[in-house]
Order: C-alpha cells, then sequence, then structure tokens
C-alpha cells in the first residue's frame, strides 16, 4: 500500500508558528481522522496537503498527479443554484441527474428540489457538500469537520455513506469527535505538542 510522507513540515504565520517540523504518514487507500485542538493547524495542514497553502519548508511525498476533492469547513457550494446543479457540475458527464437525487436522498435530504442552495438549511448544505465531494472525480477526498450542524442519527447515516462511497479511495477527515473516529475504524493522527499516531 501506498503512503503520503509529510516530513519536517513547517508553516508560520506572521512570524508564529503554527506547524513545527511536523512529521506524519498518511494510508492511501484508506480513512484517516485528524484530530487536535483548535486553532492547532489542522486546516493548515490540509490545504497544505491539497496545494492551497505553502509550507516554509518540509516536503509532502506520494501527492504527485493526485486528484482532491474537499469538503471545506465553510461548504464553498454555489448559493444561487441548487442542490442538484452543484453536485453535477463535479461529476462526469454520464451520472444522471436522477442518479444525483439518488445520492441526496441517501443523506437524507428532502424537500430541497426547487430551492437554491441559500435557502437550504446549514445540515442540508453540509450533505450537499459531502455528496459532491463523494462524487467528483477524485483520489483523495479531504472533510474539514464535514458533519458539523447534523444530528447524531442523520451524523452515522452520513458516515455510512461515506464509508460505502469511497471505498478504497484515501480518505482524511478533520474531527473534534472520538465517536466519528470509531465509526469510521479510522487511523487516528492527533496533532497537539507531541503528536501522536495510532
Ligand atoms: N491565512 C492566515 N493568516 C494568518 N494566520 C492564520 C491564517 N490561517 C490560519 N492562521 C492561524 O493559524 C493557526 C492555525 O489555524 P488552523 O485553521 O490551521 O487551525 P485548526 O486546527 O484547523 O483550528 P480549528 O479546529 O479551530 O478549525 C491559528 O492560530 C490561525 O489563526
Amino acid at each position: 500500500m501506498n503512503t503520503i510522507y509529510i516530513k519536517n513540515l513547517t508553516k508560520q504565520y506572521e512570524g508564529t508558528p503554527v506547524l513545527n517540523q511536523l512529521n506524519l504518514e498518511i494510508k492511501e487507500g484508506k480513512i484517516t481522522c485528524i484530530m487536535g485542538p483548535s486553532g492547532i493547524g489542522k486546516t493548515t495542514l490540509i490545504n497544505i496537503l491539497m496545494g492551497l497553502v505553502k509550507a516554509d519548508s518540509g516536503v509532502v511525498d506520494g501527492l504527485d498527479g493526485k486528484k482532491f476533492a474537499a469538503v471545506f469547513q465553510e461548504n464553498r457550494l454555489c448559493e444561487e443554484i441548487g442542490a442538484i446543479l452543484n453536485v453535477k457540475m463535479v461529476c462526469d458527464k454520464k451520472v444522471t441527474e436522477s442518479r444525483i437525487k439518488k445520492e441526496l436522498e441517501s443523506v437524507g435530504l428532502i424537500d430541497y428540489e426547487k430551492k437554491k442552495v441559500n435557502e437550504l438549511s446549514g445540515g442540508m448544505k453540509r450533505r450537499v457538500a459531502i455528496v459532491r465531494a463523494v462524487m467528483a472525480n477524485s483520489d483523495i477526498i479531504i472533510m474539514d469537520e464535514p458533519f458539523k450542524g447534523l444530528d447524531d442519527k442523520l451524523k452515522i447515516q452520513v458516515i455510512n455513506y461515506i464509508k460505502q462511497k469511497t471505498g478504497g479511495k484515501t480518505l482524511i477527515v478533520i474531527t473534534h469527535n472520538k465517536e466519528e473516529v470509531e465509526a469510521f475504524s479510522a487511523d487516528l493522527i492527533e496533532l497537539g505538542n507531541n503528536h501522536k499516531e495510532y
């Protein structure tokens, strides 16, 4: 199995260190959860992995040619169009609207079809963003606190959906919740002063 190697990664913002000589391994084709206190640098780390932020020093090996899909903390959906079109724009052309509707229903979405995204609730938007990331043509899916706004029952339904749909892909999930790590049967990386990997 291939591995993504993060070696001696360092990042500062305006002279304040965020990541300091970080070394990590993430197994491809598996689910890895990243936990750690607020502000420790989890989002910064995934932004570096996706190439959205440049590290000051260090290397990431194993990402050459890899395609990413992501659920960002702030969704980044197109607010003026509907859920189906938001998903459709990242899908292969042969994926039909009725297939997309089935996917959206699989995460418990109802009563969304006639609405623009900006008329959906926070938890509904989150699920649209999750379906969009899962349906996109990618090798690696990154989710930054994907279950914000979902009640416990929905969360389990969505975790099962994600597991079923992403089998074999590399999935990296930032979470504050150990129960989510268990529900995913994921490898766990805890960022902190002395980061741990399990
Ligand atoms: N563009 C930026 N400019 C300046 N400082 C930044 C920037 N992005 C992040 N930071 C700072 O870097 C630190 C780490 O932020 P980051 O968002 O990576 O943490 P996090 O672990 O994901 O936090 P949370 O769990 O609250 O989402 C914080 O102190 C934050 O204020």
